[in-house]
Formats: C-alpha cells, structure tokens, sequence
C-alpha cells in the first residue's frame, strides 16, 4: 500500500516537473539569451542605483574579473593553476597537442603537468589523483586515455566511467573536442538510451558511460571483451567506489579487467577511507593529494545569510535573481520536491528558471542543461544529481537553498565541496551563497566551515566593513 502511495505521488511529482519544464521552455527568451562573460570591472558602472540594494552590491563586488587574475594564478606555486611547463614539455602526440591548442588552452594546470607526464610514460603506472574542483581534471585523463588508444586496434581499450548520464556526455565532448585532429579515434557512449543489438561486438577504441550500461554492454551482451582494455578511468572516483549502487557495478567491471590494465581514478574529494580503499583496489599506485586546507578554492568566495523562515529564504533568492544580470546561478535544494516548489514559485512570478531533478528521463535532463548551458535560463535548481562535475563557465554564483547533509543530518562536506565547485571554474571567481534557516543549518555551516578551515562570512547587509573586504 505504502509503495503503491510513494509511487503514485512520485508520478504525480515527475508529472509536475515535466509540466513545469514545459512551461519554462514556453516562457519567452530573455535578450542575454547568449552565455554571458566574465563580469569585467566596467560593469559595476552600469548598476542601476535604483535597483542596487547592499546583496547586490555585496554580489557585484565579489565576482569582479580583473584581467590579469588567471596570469597571477598561474605563477602562484601554491595556486592549482601554477604552471611551470607548456604544454610541449608534456610529450603529447602532436594531433593531441592541436587538439589542446584548438580548445583554447594556453597552459597546462598543476594537476595536468603534474599528472599527464606520469600517464602516458611507459610502463603504464596506476594513478590516484586529487585536484580542485575545476581545475581540469577531466583534460588530464582525457589526453592519456587518448594518446593510449592503439587505432590499429579495432576493439575497445580505453574504458571511461563517470557517476551520471550527463557527466558521461560532457566528458566524451571533451574527449571529442581532444581528439579533432585524430579522426580515427572513435568513441562512443555506454549511457541510457544508447542501445545495441544482442551479439554487436564494438569496433570503438574509447568508451565513456555510466557503470550500469556498461556493465550490460560487457557482461551481458559481450559486445566487448573488459580483459583487452588497457586504461580503466573512473572519474568522480571517490563516489564510484563507495556509494553503494556504484560501487557493486564498479567492483564487479573492475574484477575483469586484466593485471596489466593503466587505473587512473581522479576526483576533488577523497574521504581518508575512501582512499585507503582505493589504495587497496589499485596496486602501487602514484598519488596526488591535497592537504584539507587546500581543497577549497580561495577564488569561490563563501557566505551564509541568515533567513529565519520559508519566505525570507524565498526572498533572498528572489533578490539574487535580481543581481544576476551577468552569469548563471545554480541552486541546490534537498529534496526534488523543494526543487520543484521553489521553481514553480520562481516561474509564477515571472522569472525564467530551469529545474534539473533526478526524475526526468535522460532527453529531458540534457535538454534542460543545453538551454542553461546557451543561457536561456539565468538560475537552475537542481538537487545533488548536478552537484558533481557539471562544467559551466558563466555560473558565477551557486546556493544552497538546503545546506547539504548527510542521512543522519550531519554536514556532507564533500557533496558541499562538489556543488560550490560549480562556480569558480579554471581560475574564475565564484560566489557561494547559504541560506541558513534554523540552528540545526547553522551547526552544519559551522562543521563545513571547520572541516575545510575556511571561513564562511556572514553576509549581513548593515556590516559595511565585510562589505568592503569583499572582492579586494
Ligand atoms: N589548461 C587549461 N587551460 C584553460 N582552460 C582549461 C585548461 N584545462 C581545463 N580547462 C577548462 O577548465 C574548466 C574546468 O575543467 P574540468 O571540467 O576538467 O575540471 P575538473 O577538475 O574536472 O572539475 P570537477 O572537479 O568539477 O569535475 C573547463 O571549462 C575546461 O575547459
């Protein structure tokens, strides 16, 4: 009975968001349809005095680009974008190196020259890496899985898994991207609608997908043979091996591959279990780590904002709404419902929003993400399905509606970590922005805030002295 309830309400929850999804994609196109850029300090000049309450301004300041902050970065050893190589001195094939120059990258990160080196050496060494959110991770694996692909090889050796269907999708772009100038290399995506044939057997070098599909394509329908793979990435890794569901699906794939097969695992958070078991799943691996006062980024400012009840939380985002005539926001709610109240609320008062929640099939989820990708919608909400990976430059402030815990209710620092690395991209400033609405919030804003010793401000429109200290 209770199942028949659950299921039931969540139909009715799902038919609610399509609905809502239909009527935002109904809602006329705002003029800054395109993706805005960086804020730029000119842009303060066109704030309207009218309009520019203290949140706003607090905002405004706070996510000033000056031009020349990448280039201080990079030659800041203790930045994660300190380079001290070009990308010659990595020894790339030189079609990957093309590929690299065509995406617009100048320099390698610290976690790109640091690793890529090691990867592509021989013999193939395992790999356990950290590295920030944002800091071009998902480049690393992506040149060494390519430059290991054998095209006189007709059978898959490189095998990419990656927590969710979009995340999967936005890495074989990245490697599509990569790989322009090698157009022999052919890829393809292991994820939920992509179906084969019972006994095709692939001709593709690379898979990225899902572990649920692959699991299918390996195991049940042996359209590929996991002992010939020869480099096994699992990005997101700490997720993938321990959050329940993921890590069957990846254990049983991984018992398959072969001795010799390259493991690389990449990802910005490691719980100290997490990687004494991913030590002990991978041999002798190298690993690069950070020191917990590393892992949160200095450009993503963070703020907490007192909202005692349900309408003054609504205000408050109704107000950041107003601030964000450049870049995106992303906001994340605990549950989908939340998500899809908040977002109706939004909608009925005119504002154009997307919202992004587990239930919804994979089309409508990359369809929902394309838009805000090509700016449609300035805000997104969305719930943990998104706090991972997701790569949109112009999102320059994220919220969190609801502050992330765990099933206890207990500060989920890493989900936090995850979803404020949404913003603050390669160097970019960022804005986080809590809204804390009862004590229980307020202790897990202060256990975040102890766990990565960083300080989370009180944005409190009558202190003008944190006003001023913003964005200097
Ligand atoms: N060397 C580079 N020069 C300039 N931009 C880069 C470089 N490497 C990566 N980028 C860009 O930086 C952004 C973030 O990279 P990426 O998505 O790989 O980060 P990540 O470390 O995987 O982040 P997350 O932990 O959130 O998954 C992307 O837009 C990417 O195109």
């Amino acid at each position: 009975m209770a199942d028949t309830w659950t299921k039931a309400a969540e139909n009715q929850e799902q038919q609610e968001i399509q609905k809502l999804n239909e009527n935002i994609n109904n809602v006329t196109i705002s003029n800054d349809a395109k993706p805005p850029a960086a804020v730029k300090e000119e842009d303060l000049d066109e704030v309207n005095p009218a309009d520019a309450s203290l949140l706003m301004k607090i905002i405004r300041k706070g996510l000033i680009e000056t031009k020349t902050d990448l280039d201080i970065q990079r030659k800041d050893p203790n930045s994660p974008l300190y380079s001290v190589k070009t990308f010659e001195a990595l020894h790339l094939k030189p079609e990957l190196l093309r590929g690299v120059y065509a995406m617009g990258y100048n320099n390698p990160s610290k976690i790109q020259e640091t690793a890529l080196p090691t990867l592509i050496a021989d013999p193939p060494q395992n790999m356990i890496a950290q590295s920030q959110s944002g800091t071009g991770k998902t480049a690393a694996f992506t040149l060494a899985m390519l430059t290991r692909v054998d095209t006189a090889k007709d059978f898959p050796q490189v095998l990419c898994l990656s927590p969710t269907y979009e995340l999967a999708i936005q890495t074989g772009e990245v490697a599509a991207r990569m790989a322009k100038f090698c157009p022999e290399i052919r890829i393809r995506y292991a994820v939920r609608g992509e179906d084969i044939a019972r006994g095709t057997k692939l001709t593709d070098h690379v898979i990225i997908g899902t572990p649920g599909k692959v699991l299918d394509w390996s195991l049940k329908f042996h359209a590929f043979d996991l002992s010939k793979i020869t480099v096994f990435v699992l990005d997101e890794a700490d997720v993938m091996i321990a959050q329940q569901g993921h890590q069957d699906q990846c254990i049983r794939l991984h018992k398959h591959l072969s001795k010799k097969c390259q493991m690389m695992l990449f990802s910005a958070t490691y719980e100290k279990k997490v990687m004494e078991f991913a030590e002990y799943i991978v041999p002798s691996p190298i690993t690069i780590r950070l020191k917990k006062e590393e892992e949160v980024l200095d450009n993503i400012k963070q703020y907490y904002v007192r909202c005692p009840n349900q309408d003054i939380k609504y205000q408050a985002i109704a107000n950041i709404y107003g601030v964000i005539t450049i870049g995106q926001a992303i906001i994340f709610c605990h549950t989908r419902k939340t998500a899809g109240w908040l977002a109706s609320k939004m909608a009925q008062e005119g504002h154009s929003v997307g919202v992004l929640s587990g239930e919804l099939t994979v089309e409508q989820r990359l369809a929902v993400l394309d838009r805000f990708r090509e700016g449609h919608e300035k805000v997104l909400i969305t719930t943990n399905v998104l706090s991972r990976g997701i790569d949109i430059e112009q999102v320059n402030i994220v919220v969190n509606f609801d502050l992330p815990v765990d099933q206890t209710g207990r500060a989920d620092c890493e989900t936090y970590l995850h979803r404020i690395g949404r913003t603050g991209r390669f160097g970019k400033h960022g804005i986080a922005i809590n809204l804390v609405d009862s004590e229980q919030s307020m202790k897990v804003c202060r256990d975040i805030e102890r766990h990565f010793g960083k300080k989370i401000m009180l944005l409190d429109a009558e202190n003008s002295d944190e006003i001023e200290k913003i964005g200097s």
